[in-house]
């Protein structure tokens, strides 16, 4: 296996006494698209941030390519590529000569054509910046990250304030970044967009990382990996569902009985219901989405107890 394109190693960042990234560690593989997903204020601008050389860690070590982002960083910018922020770019600036402006930072960057033309805008050549909407704003975005034709890119918050469709466009974008072989690191609120878009997944809560998988191995960590709703035709006995394996939470409602559990569970149920001739009337069984995986990984309220049955 090649080396990781990113590596970092107990990645630490201090302000004013408070470690708001505390021992980070992760690598990157080629040609993955790797989500760093966490609650608001986590430290995952702050860890991609010294990814990028913009900030010094106050301890561990980062490599890109093998190169140190603070002391290699001119280096470093000729293989790591960066979304930029909106204010960063002059309103007035054409697409096109946005474009050249940065191709110029570059020895051998891309041709700016092809690139407008794969991101869907050639025909905004001419067009201020200011002009167009958020989707295009984002589109050009990608294209400048693209310009230096790096070999990773770095996107943080990139559909944040776009609509559903414009959003998923952005996640088709971002899939053929990936298939032409630029590998993605991505920081992002979306559940859907993690679930849908990431090969693996760094979550991160207050400075640390508190799981690394796949979204679904992440997924099938929840104490409730799985939800099932149904409608007895007779009552059952409580004990009888309490009895049921890797029952998390059992609760009913005018008749309707839902638990989560796991497949195991399901079985379980199943037989239950066989032995006693009740019927489940309106059965539905779900898998949990990242959505209950986040939730389970970064609940730290008192009293929580990850996996444990309710
Ligand atoms: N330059 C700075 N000076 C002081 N504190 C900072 C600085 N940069 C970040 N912080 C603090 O570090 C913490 C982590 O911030 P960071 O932006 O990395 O979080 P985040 O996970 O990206 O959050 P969000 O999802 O809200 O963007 C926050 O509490 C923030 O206030």
């Amino acid at each position: 296996m090649p080396p990781p394109i990113i590596e970092v190693r107990g990645l630490r960042k201090v302000y004013g006494g408070r470690a708001v990234v505390d021992g980070v560690s992760f690598a990157v593989e080629q040609g993955e698209i790797f989500g760093v997903l966490g609650p608001n204020g986590a430290g995952k601008t702050t860890t991609v941030e010294c990814v990028e050389g913009l900030r010094v860690p106050d301890a561990g070590t980062v490599r890109v390519t093998g190169l140190d982002p603070v002391a290699d960083h001119p280096r470093v910018t000729r293989v790591l590529g960066a979304q930029l922020q909106e204010s960063e770019l002059q309103p007035k600036l054409t697409v096109r000569e946005a474009l050249e402006l940065y191709a110029a930072f570059y020895a051998t960057p891309a041709d700016w054509r092809p690139l407008a033309e794969r991101l869907g805008l050639a025909d905004k050549s001419a067009t201020r910046f200011a002009k167009l909407s958020g989707g295009q704003k984002q589109r050009l975005f990608i294209a400048l990250a693209l310009i230096g034709n790096p070999r990773v890119v770095v996107l943080d918050e990139l559909t944040t304030g776009l609509d559903p469709r414009a959003r998923r466009d952005t996640w088709r974008l971002i899939e053929d970044v990936r298939d032409s072989g630029v590998t993605v690191l991505l920081v992002t609120h979306f559940m859907e967009e993690a679930q849908r878009l990431c090969d693996r997944i760094a979550v991160i809560d207050q400075g640390r990382v508190v799981a690394l998988d796949t979204p679904a191995g992440l997924i099938g960590r929840t104490a409730s990996s799985t939800v099932i709703s149904f409608t007895p035709s007779v009552p059952l006995a409580p004990a009888d569902l309490a009895a049921l394996p890797r029952l998390a939470s059992a609760t009913e409602k005018d008749g309707r009985i839902t638990l989560n559990g796991t497949d195991d569970t399901v079985d379980a149920l199943l037989t239950l219901l066989a032995r006693r001739h009740v019927t489940a009337h309106q059965l539905r069984v779900t898998d949990a989405t990242l959505d209950d995986a986040f939730l389970d990984l970064t609940d730290t309220r008192p009293g929580h107890h990850h996996g444990a049955p309710a």
